[in-house]
């Protein structure tokens, strides 16, 4: 129902946002755990659209100075298509719901020194008053205390290859089974096994639709070779999906791929020989674990000269436009609910 999503995202916004003192930067008495900045307040205090955006990316998935630069450009693109970025990080043992340009570099320039945090790290990386960039999973936990429904990313974790054997299965999807966050992404990477994630994800009651294409794709090009659960046509049409998800208090989250644009896909077939050579490398030093998909994407990018790194920033910029532009309708959508009661 609208207004139970109505009541769930102000009690979010009062016991998180309001306890916070947010506006003012400082801790409130009651939840003084989480800190969020004062523009995304005030966007969910009046129901403006928000796009929460995941920091592992910032930190762990490019080098600096394009991952600074790509922070910076995302939040813009989030901007200009009429939401109010969220970036979110731990810092200092904080966890941070939007983050000043500041932030944004320190976690930029602090590469991989910042601890990498699933969901599982939150605490830790809080009692240890550490610093922490957030996977898919710990982002889309804390988007979802403070009542933030839309997420943007550039991939999510999977099942990794030999997964059967090794039982590495990233908690993206595990996270995505219970958290009721839609997570606007690239697709699947073909470092992972893509058809077992997808089964994996259907376990895991995930909604799972491709944007635009009946094939799920694989980050780096428009096709996995794996037919896509569903299909959604248009920002509208995944608002009423996400919309639908919330009436239906659904506990488990939902996935939208997006293909690549297909003029940044052209390397695609390089970026695949690449990718298997980086698997083989990785294989032959026993790198695995949360070690393993940052390896892969530094090695890969190695490989292709920076082509992989030119296709990663482009895909997510263009998944950032859409996410955007879902969090406007689906504000739409509840505003026009709301009024109707
Ligand atoms: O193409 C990418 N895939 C995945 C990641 C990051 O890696 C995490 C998954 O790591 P693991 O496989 O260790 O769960 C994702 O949540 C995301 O933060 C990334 O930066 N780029």
């Amino acid at each position: 129902m609208a207004d139970s999503r109505l009541a769930i995202l102000s009690r979010h916004f009062t016991s998180a946002a309001a306890d916070c003192k947010a506006g003012s930067g400082s801790f409130g008495q009651n939840l003084g755990w989480i800190k969020i900045s004062p523009e995304v307040s005030e966007a969910l205090k009046h129901g403006t659209p928000i796009v929460a955006l995941e920091s592992t990316i910032i930190s762990h998935g490019m080098p600096y100075p394009q991952n600074f630069e790509t922070a910076k450009e995302l939040e813009v693109i989030v901007r200009e298509n009429g939401a109010v970025p969220a970036t979110i990080a731990i810092l200092d043992g904080i966890p941070c719901i939007g983050l000043t340009t500041e932030e944004l570099e320190i976690l930029a320039r602090l590469g991989s020194k910042a601890r990498k945090a699933a969901s599982r790290d939150i605490a830790l990386v809080m009692a240890g008053r550490e610093n922490g960039a957030t996977t898919v999973s710990a982002t889309m936990y804390l988007a979802s205390k403070v009542g933030i429904p839309v997420f943007v990313t550039g991939g999510i974790g999977g099942v990794h290859r030999h997964g059967e054997n090794t039982m590495d299965v990233s908690s993206d999807l595990t996270e995505l089974g219970n958290t009721p966050v839609a997570v606007i992404s690239a697709g699947i990477k073909s470092i992972l096994d893509i058809p077992r994630t997808l089964e994996y994800l259907e376990t895991q009651r995930v909604t799972v639709a491709a944007y635009r294409t009946d094939e799920f794709p694989a980050f780096f090009t428009q096709t996995s070779g794996c037919k896509a659960p569903a299909r959604v046509e248009s920002p509208e049409h995944c608002a009423r999906v996400i919309d639908a998800n919330i009436r239906l208090e659904q506990k488990s989250g939902i996935l939208i791929a997006v293909p690549i644009p297909r003029e940044h896909s052209a390397s695609g077939s390089l970026i695949e020989s690449a990718i298997q050579q980086a698997l083989q490398e990785a294989r032959e030093k026993k790198i695995t674990g949360n070690a393993e998909t940052p390896f892969l994407l530094a090695r890969v990018n190695e490989l292709t000269g920076g082509a992989s790194l030119a296709s990663n920033i482009a895909l997510v910029k263009n998944n950032a436009s859409i996410g955007a532009k879902i969090a406007v309708s689906l504000a739409q959508l509840q505003k026009r609910s709301y009024n109707r009661l």
